[in-house]
């Protein structure tokens, strides 16, 4: 598929000295939702930033659509929306000409029928007329999303979408984001959610010091670096492991009355059949299995982890 987005040896060094990004590499694919995930200054923002021209970059180059973003930044940044974390609109504007003043200030001809497409999709046309004050913060950030569509861009930014968010406002805008890529706009989000990348994202990319240290498809990842839980319910409740389970690595849980055990799903020799068995001889009875797929939380927290630990043993 063709990339949207070029990302090349992109670094940034703050005035301060800070090096936010190191010689960064990616490409975002047209149509795709990819969630850039990462802990809290790892660098998101300032990519974020640099792609829509907020921020300059140190090195390196980025083009959106063709577009370099320095040489040509009008035709990047119109190729771009974006949704910022924090909700400033005019308080007293009205949803349907704050939404038709975006397009504006892109220099669009006004174009009605597209504004109400717009407001319909993201369930806004019966607010059109009320004051963005007099919306609830669910139907607020909707409204953001309207401004950064009204421009018609091909890539839409999304950051923190649902940040401070209800689980239930979660999961409309879940809905609303896979619909907008229906429409062929390709979504980048960042997020803390784990949940929201795993819901959502066709890709991930992990940022970790500034570093991407990972960029996979989201399920050949889940696949890939992702464990099993396997949980044994047993029919009497154990007091703690036994010494014949040691080889097992087996961890009590429930009260004594599951014995949990983690395998790797890729290796050769899982383990699994031979710990029933020797369960069996043991003459512990269960009463039921279950096993259980390790989350993109857990793939993100080893890798992060296992990122710091390296930059650690290098300094
Ligand atoms: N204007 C600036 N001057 C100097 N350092 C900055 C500036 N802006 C950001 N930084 C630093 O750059 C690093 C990356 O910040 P950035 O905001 O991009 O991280 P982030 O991944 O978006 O974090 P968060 O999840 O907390 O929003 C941080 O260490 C931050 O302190």
């Amino acid at each position: 598929m063709a990339s949207i987005i070029s990302i090349s040896g992109l670094t940034k060094r703050y005035a301060s000295g800070h090096v936010a990004l190191h010689g960064v590499d990616l490409e975002i694919e047209e149509g795709e939702i990819f969630a850039l995930l990462g802990p809290n200054g790892a660098g998101k923002t300032t990519l974020i930033s640099i792609i829509c021209g907020n921020v300059t970059g140190t090195e390196g180059s980025v083009t959106v659509a063709g577009h370099d973003i320095v040489r040509d930044y009008r035709g990047s940044r119109r190729a771009i929306g974006l949704v910022p974390q924090e909700l400033h609109t005019d308080a007293f504007e009205k949803v349907m000409s704050t939404v038709r003043f975006s397009r504006g200030l892109f220099g669009k001809p006004r174009d009605d029928a597209l504004i109400e497409k717009i407001l319909r999709d993201l369930s806004l046309w019966d607010k059109r007329d009320a004051k963005i004050m007099e919306l609830s913060g669910g139907m607020k950030r909707r409204v953001m999303i309207a401004k950064a569509l009204s421009h018609e861009p091909r890539v839409l930014f999304l950051d923190e979408p649902t940040a401070g968010v209800d689980v239930e406002l979660r999961r409309d805008m879940w809905a609303l984001v896979r619909q907008l890529r229906e429409t062929g706009v390709t979504i980048i989000l960042t997020t803390h959610y784990i949940e929201e990348a795993e819901e959502m994202a066709d890709r991930v990319g992990v940022i970790s010091g500034g570093k991407l240290i990972l960029v996979e498809e989201k399920t050949a990842l889940m696949r890939k670096l992702g464990k099993k839980t396997l949980t044994v319910m047993l029919a009497d409740p154990l007091p703690a492991v036994p010494a014949e389970l040691a080889q097992w690595d087996v961890t009590i849980k429930g009260d004594g009355h599951e014995l949990e055990y983690v395998f790797d799903t890729q290796a050769e020799r899982t383990g699994v059949s031979s710990l029933l068995r020797q369960l069996g001889d043991l003459g512990i009875a269960y009463k039921d299995l279950n096993t259980r797929q390790s989350s993109l939380e857990d793939i993100f927290v080893g890798l992060v982890h296992r990122d710091a630990d390296a930059a650690e043993a290098v300094a």
